[in-house]
């Protein structure tokens, strides 16, 4: 079963109630206030609640001429229906301890009558009460599918709770708030239907009357209230309403409804006459009624109105995802067509940002005047003419394909091309799942398995939609088939947030490795840790910059690789103290510094090391070790200084280099080798691991850590991955 049939569930039921769950939700908004403001009069018994019934029926008739009825509502006010000594018929609300009058019974003021009204009936009387359990129970298939969403997309039941991979505001939200919200929805949604049920008698009745030996009624021993049993067994807790005898016949009896039970009470004798336990059916609907209207609770009537409020927002952040996923996938408006072109590219995109480059490769060939021809993976079938193949494909589920593309490798298998075909697979997908690009992985051995397909580039795989990598590649694609293509610039970014004004502190000279130090200081209050990233436009250019920062003494620290066209880096190496530059700072709780952790162990290369240095300067607790690659010993000298007096300052950090242009090279991951069992031991106990820097080392040090999680603990890393005990920032 695939993640899109449950989207596609998901969505086509919200799709189908959308505007009557808004109706349901403004108006349980409105009507969640219904019991908070009851709440908030001074009625509720509260702790008085252990009185019994002989003791407030004595204090009642010390004050009223009869008694009619007394009545405990769901707000635990108790009311009592009385003729007073000058002969009227009066209702009002009692102290039960005292018997005095308390005040009026409370009317439902106009707009909790209106809400009610259109909450449960849309003012269709039967036929809207009958819709409205109709769209109850499709709120709760609604919920469910989400449930089984979020299991899918968690890669299981276990994982329900972890960490969710932010895409997007709306993405991560939408799931965020979800799993918060779930059980209570399901509360809101079945008990709406229950009590529509329960309205149309649709549930087993429960119409047990009471068998009274009218015959044998006795009138002695004739007892005072005070002395019924009953009366002094049966608290305001457990009473919801008594009916007293409305004359002195040995047939009228008093009738006291229990929350369990009702009973019949000789008026004489005060014994039980009969007795019917309440079936499970009318407990339920009593239950039912609790729940959905949060009568009687000021807390849960709170979360009822967030349950509201947070319906509406998936609503706008369910509906916003499928527009943004439609109108990337409904580009596909091909000039030529499929038999005429002889470039194929070929799409499997769940969210359709991979449509987004891929559109940008063909608009490039189409320049070019080239014949192309865009598709979805799932339409794969026979090209007459085609000499190159290109295939863009993204990663979901447990490294599975994403929906449009999950009939292709069969399709492959069936429609075996007539004549050479070339072909470049890329692989999109994010180093936060375990199987990276798994299904692009799956689409290159097949192909490799065809003699018709001819490999021009090997697997290339692109992490977060990196626009980087993806120009890297296209231009690794134009040297080996001689086409000279030019990708133009995605547009720009919405700029997130507000840039604000950075001064420059200080810059260290360039070192052996054109690598320098950069200290920026914001000119206004901005909170910010190390592991966050610096956003930074620089003039003229779309294409944002990212750098990790390290927080140093309230500054930021970046490290930064001057590359001969690096408009940026040139940009940043010619600044000098006090110079003033705008940028913004993006959080990034996924990469900050693991507070839960028993021991730390983080790993560089190069300018990756910047986060790393603001976390052993400002960390006092916890051990860091840090292991960190450089070319030669001149490398280290920029760092030198930062490392020397956060181990000096905090006692907490360890410092582990290794040279790779030196006599012994030694890598990295080499170092990590030599101190497995330490490795092994602090992910077993808890630890964590962070890595930032070069893809390339990044893929080094992960087979290597994997190796020695298998071999010393006997299982793979990403068990520990799905622990969240490895983190990773590299580019
Ligand atoms: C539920 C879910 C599961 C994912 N599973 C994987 C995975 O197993 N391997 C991987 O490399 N990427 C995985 N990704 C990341 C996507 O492949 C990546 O975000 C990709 O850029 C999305 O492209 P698209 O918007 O075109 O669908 C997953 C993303 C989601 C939301």
């Amino acid at each position: 079963m695939t993640i899109s049939i449950w989207r596609y569930s998901h969505l086509a039921l919200a799709i189908s109630s959308f505007i009557f769950i808004i109706i349901a939700s403004i108006t349980g908004i409105i009507l969640a206030f219904e019991p908070i403001s009851n709440q908030l009069q001074p009625y509720s018994i509260g702790s008085s609640n252990n009185i019994t019934l002989a003791q407030t029926i004595i204090v009642l008739q010390e004050h009223y001429e009869e008694i009619i009825s007394i009545e405990v509502d769901n707000n635990d006010f108790v009311s009592a229906s009385v003729i007073t000594n000058d002969g009227k018929n009066e209702t009002f609300y009692i102290n039960p301890l005292t018997g005095e009058k308390i005040g009026e019974i409370i009317e439902k003021a106009p707009i909790f009558k209106f809400a009610t009204n259109l909450h449960r009936s849309l003012f269709l009387k039967s036929a809207g009460r009958f819709f409205v359990g109709l769209i109850s129970f499709i709120l709760f298939l609604i919920a469910i599918t989400g449930i089984l969403l979020i299991i899918k997309r968690q890669q299981g039941i276990h994982r329900f709770f972890s960490k969710i991979v932010k895409e997007n505001f709306e993405q991560y939200y939408h799931i965020i708030v979800g799993r918060l919200t779930l059980i209570p929805i399901l509360i809101v949604a079945f008990t709406g239907v229950y009590l529509s049920l329960e309205k149309f008698s649709l549930l087993p009745s429960h119409t047990a009357e009471h068998q009274i030996d009218y015959e044998n009624i006795k009138t002695t021993p004739k007892k005072q209230i005070k002395d019924f049993i009953i009366f002094n067994q049966v608290t305001l807790k457990n009473l919801r309403a008594v009916e007293f005898p409305f004359s002195d016949d040995p047939e009228d009896y008093f009738n006291v409804k229990l929350s369990n039970k009702e009973l019949i009470i000789n008026q004489f004798t005060g014994q039980i006459l009969s007795t019917i336990e309440y079936p499970f059916v009318k407990l339920a609907s009593h239950w039912s009624l609790i729940l959905h209207t949060g009568q009687g609770s000021i807390l849960w009537s709170i979360i009822l109105g967030i349950v509201c409020c947070s319906i509406l927002f998936f609503i706008y952040s369910g509906f916003l995802m499928t527009l943004k996923r439609r109108k990337k996938s409904s580009i596909l408006k091909n000039v030529y067509s499929k038999d005429k072109s002889e470039y194929i590219i070929l799409v499997g995109s769940e969210t359709g940002n991979t449509f987004d480059l891929a559109k940008i490769f063909y608009n490039s060939l189409l320049d070019l005047n080239k014949t192309v021809f865009i598709s979805e993976l799932n339409k794969y079938s026979s090209y007459k003419k085609a000499k190159h193949l290109i295939i863009f494909a993204a990663t979901y589920g447990k490294g599975e394909p994403p929906s449009n593309a999950k009939n292709f490798i069969t399709l492959l298998k069936k429609n075996i091309p007539t004549k050479e075909i070339s072909y470049a697979v890329v692989g999109f997908g994010s180093l936060a799942y375990p199987d990276f690009c798994k299904y692009a992985i799956d689409i290159d051995k097949t192909l490799q398995s065809n003699m018709l397909f001819k490999s021009i580039l090997d697997l290339h795989k692109i992490n977060n939609q990196s626009f980087e990598a993806f120009k890297n590649w296209s231009l690794q694609w134009s040297k080996n088939t001689g086409i000279p293509i030019q990708l133009k610039e995605p547009p720009k970014k919405n700029k997130s947030k507000k840039e604000s004004s950075f001064s420059v502190e200080s810059r260290s000279l360039l070192n052996t490795d054109d690598t320098f130090l950069i200290r920026l200081r914001s000119e206004n209050k901005i909170s910010f840790m190390s592991g966050d990233l610096l956003s930074f436009y620089p003039e003229n250019d779309p294409i944002e910059r990212l750098y990790s920062i390290g927080k140093i003494d309230g500054d930021i620290l970046l490290s930064v690789k001057k590359h001969e066209f690096g408009v940026c880096s040139t940009y940043f190496s010619k600044l000098n103290k006090n110079d003033i530059i705008k940028a913004s700072i993006k959080r990034n709780p996924d990469f900050n510094f693991p507070v839960w952790a028993t021991e730390v162990i983080m790993i560089a290369n190069g300018t990756g090391i910047a986060p790393f240095l603001g976390m052993i300067n400002t960390n006092k607790k916890i051990k860091s070790h840090l292991f960190w690659g450089g070319r030669n010993e001149e490398s280290i000298e920029l760092y030198h200084e930062i490392i020397q007096n956060s181990i000096k300052k905090n006692g907490t950090a360890y410092f582990y280099p290794a040279y790779s242009r030196v006599q012994e090279k030694i890598y990295v991951q080499h170092l990590l080798k030599r101190n497995s069992s330490f490795i092994a031991k602090t992910l077993d106990k808890k630890g964590a691991i962070l890595i930032c820097g070069s893809v390339a080392m990044q893929k080094e040090v992960i087979a290597i850590i994997d190796q020695i999680c298998q071999k010393i603990n006997h299982k793979p890393l990403s068990y520990y991955q799905n622990k969240g005990q490895l983190k990773m920032d590299c580019y």
